[in-house]
């Protein structure tokens, strides 16, 4: 228990499974935006809810429940305490923060513990990054998948974070508060219940994502009024896998003649992915569709539990025509316009590592399957938990074999 030692902090190793990261992970490198700092992405609920996603919190759901309890206990204020903020938050080339408490701004003084789980790992992942506290023990904190770091958010716990000088730094955000009025839950609740689960009806069209307005894709942030330069982050996500897009709706083969913004448009309509001189003859709903089954296929499906065999499903990939890799090369253009900086920013750094992307199209075809059924479960389990949800003001974990465990 931290009692009254002068800075009261906990690391926690392997708090989170690899499966938990790989997860969250998923998540963020489909759903982010352009961040609140410079270089840095993040991805908060509303969010998720706004995007047609509110069935992509459920995975957020028992691990906000395991931390808020651990904080409870280690800093002895059982019961006392609301989430005040979640986010997926990552740092990318260029990204840190000076010295710092977290509550340190009149309109953060409702914080009160600050946890933060690492997504990914230092060297692995990402360079540079290290968490540093002003004073006391432990002083560095080297960051790395699955642990966690607890601390009060007051003058007791200043800290700095180095520059990130290569890759993407993924973390799990949250803030407490022992003030109720800045409870994420009844916010969350209700805006649920004003958004999507009216619409979220028991068919699949319910968890198709909608996208976000462009320029919350575009970065730096500052270029998304105009798109003259920078890049489209799903975008570039893609290409960093060898992945490009192809939209079957433009018939349109010279783009002088569009504006950036009109072709930008493109991406919330229908499209294809192209890898090399092939095209897949799935048609997703609009980029944040395309990007889901890709990360998903990246991080989530190789430790399904229920892998499918891959022979089983039927992959349909023609040869690119001419018409069609102009349009995909002019897609390219507009949506990655500085092609470099979008290769810094977004890399993977481990690619050639222990996760090397070997892609192809059978297990694409695999991987969408499994994401239809990952979708599908996670929104029956939302419509379940909701009423639930409602009638305690709170979110919390429904699910009957947790409730089991905990009699
Ligand atoms: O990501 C971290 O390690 C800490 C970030 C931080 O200090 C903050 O967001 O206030
Ligand atoms: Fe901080």
């Amino acid at each position: 228990m931290a009692a009254e030692t002068e800075h009261p902090r906990l690391i926690l190793h392997n708090f989170l499974s690899e499966d938990d990261c790989k997860e969250l992970q998923f998540l963020h490198k489909s759903c982010c935006t352009v961040g609140y700092r410079p270089n840095v992405f993040s991805t908060t609920l509303s969010h998720l809810i706004a995007t047609n996603s509110a069935h992509l919190l459920m995975p957020f759901v028992p691990i906000r429940e395991r931390l808020k309890e651990k904080v409870e206990e280690y800093f002895n204020c059982q019961y006392e305490l609301v989430v005040e903020f979640t986010g997926l938050i990552s740092w990318t080339k260029g990204a840190s923060i000076g010295w710092h408490s977290d509550d340190n701004r009149p309109y953060l003084k409702q914080r009160d513990f600050a946890v933060v789980c690492y997504l990914n790992s230092y060297e692995e992942d990402f360079r540079g990054g290290l968490f540093r506290f002003q004073d006391g023990e432990p002083s560095t904190i080297v960051p790395m998948a699955g642990d966690v770091l607890m601390y009060t958010a007051d003058e007791k716990n200043i800290h700095a974070v180095d520059e990130i000088t290569e890759g993407e730094r993924i973390t799990l955000t949250m803030w407490f508060s022992r003030d109720a009025s800045h409870d994420e839950d009844a916010k969350l609740i209700s805006f649920l219940s004003q958004n999507s689960l009216d619409k979220l009806e028991r068919n699949f069209d319910s968890y198709l994502p909608v996208p976000a307005s462009n320029n919350m894709y575009w970065f730096p942030p500052s270029e998304g009024l105009t798109f003259l330069s920078g890049f489209d982050i799903r975008c570039a996500r893609l290409h960093t896998l060898g992945l490009d897009i192809y939209s079957p709706n433009d018939h349109m083969h010279y783009p002088a003649e569009k504006s950036s913004s009109n072709l930008l448009e493109l991406l919330m309509g229908p499209l294809q992915l192209a890898h090399e001189d092939e095209l897949f003859n799935k048609v997703f709903v609009n980029m944040m569709h395309v990007l889901q089954v890709v990360q998903f296929y990246c991080y989530k499906y190789p430790f399904s539990s229920n892998v499918i065999n891959v022979k089983e499903v039927s992959t349909n990939v023609l040869p690119q025509s001419k018409a069609q890799q102009e349009n995909i090369n002019c897609l390219k253009l507009v949506f990655l316009k500085d092609l470099l900086q979008a290769e810094t920013f977004i890399r993977n750094l481990n690619c050639g590592k222990k996760s090397q992307f070997n892609f192809d199209w059978a297990s694409l075809s695999a991987a969408l399957v499994e994401w239809e059924a990952y979708t599908a479960a996670l929104g029956e389990k939302l419509l379940q938990s909701f009423p639930n949800w409602k009638a305690h003001g709170s979110i919390f974990d429904c699910s009957v074999s947790h409730l089991i465990e905990s009699l």
